[in-house]
């Protein structure tokens, strides 16, 4: 890997509140153009890890770099190249969506014309007019999302993008987050939702008592955690009449095997599915808590 394509990097990342450590010892790292996922339960040192990395506290131990830039020596570039969302929305509810942005603008000596770009961005231009008040909360994560991209950072850091959200605004969210990805954006963000993490981000972090447990892609930590299963559907008979049933297999159990041979011979296999392990699995055999 290239150090340039490399945009978030932390190093044993610490960080006390009085004698509590909420961040024990964070290392990772997410290149460019890469959605990266830190993932665990309430409490797990997430929203602190964010906090770190984007200028808002100070570490109590290790250092990092966000886009090349050390987050405590170079904090005024720092600021220049990231964006930052977090859960509470305070937006203006009584302004125009446009109104909302070009405050902001304003206060970040952004150019307004800025203002339809990242409307276009998050695909609420047509909404431009409307009071904040008249928009879902899915819109509304998104405008926020449309303020943290004014000034054109390179890194989006967002913390719970989905928390609260209705299926389908999440769902939009998700969609936003995903189009910025494919054009170049380098995301972070947290979530305790794994079903989430395992659609959007390339790599994710587990992350229990302000530590990390697991870091690779979700399919890999899948494969090296989950259960080797199968679906197996047969056809019985029952009172005079067929009916279906589905069985599960150890793919990893010669005991099954020779079970599923049995049935085909016998002529009574339906149908065979590969049966994956969910992200949220893995976590619990991983972490030995459950994400949520
Ligand atoms: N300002 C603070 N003062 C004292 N303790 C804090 C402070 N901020 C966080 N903590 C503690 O640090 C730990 C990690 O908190 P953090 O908010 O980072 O977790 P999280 O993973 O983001 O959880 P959540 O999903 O609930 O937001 C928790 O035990 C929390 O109570």
């Amino acid at each position: 890997m290239e150090t340039a394509d490399i945009m978030i990097e932390a190093c044993e990342l610490q960080r006390m509140f009085g004698k509590k450590i909420a961040v024990n010892g964070v290392s990772f790292s997410a290149r460019r153009g890469e959605i990266f996922g830190l993932l665990g339960p309430n409490g797990a040192g997430k929203t602190t890890t964010i906090r770190m990395l984007t200028g808002q506290i100070i570490p109590s131990g290790g250092k990092a770099r966000v886009a090349g830039f050390d987050i405590v020596q170079q904090q005024r570039e720092l600021k220049r190249v990231i964006g930052v969302v977090f859960e509470d929305q305070n937006l203006y509810e009584r302004l125009s969506a446009r109104l909302n942005l070009e405050f902001s603008c304003n206060l970040y000596g952004v150019p307004k014309t800025r203002v339809d770009e990242v409307l276009d961005m998050v695909k609420l231009r047509d909404r431009a007019k409307d009071p904040i008040r008249t928009f879902s909360n899915g819109m509304k994560q998104r405008i926020m999302i449309a303020r943290a991209l004014l000034h054109q950072p390179q890194v989006l850091f967002l913390d719970e993008p989905s928390r609260g959200l209705d299926p389908i605004s999440a769902r939009e969210v998700r969609q936003t987050v995903k189009e910025l990805c494919q054009q170049g954006m380098t995301i972070l963000l947290t979530t305790h939702l794994m079903e989430e993490a395992d659609q959007l981000c390339q790599r994710v972090a587990f992350i229990n008592n302000g530590q990390i447990v697991a870091n690779d892609t979700p399919r890999h930590l899948k494969l090296a955690h989950g259960e080797h299963t199968m679906i197996v559907t047969l056809e019985c008979e029952a009172n005079g009449e067929t009916a279906l049933q589905d069985r599960v297999l150890s793919l990893d159990s010669a005991t099954d095997q020779v079970q599923l041979e049995t049935w085909m011979r016998e002529g009574v296999v339906r149908a065979v599915h590969s049966n994956e392990a969910s992200l949220e699995e893995v976590f619990i055999k991983v972490a030995g808590v459950r994400p949520a």
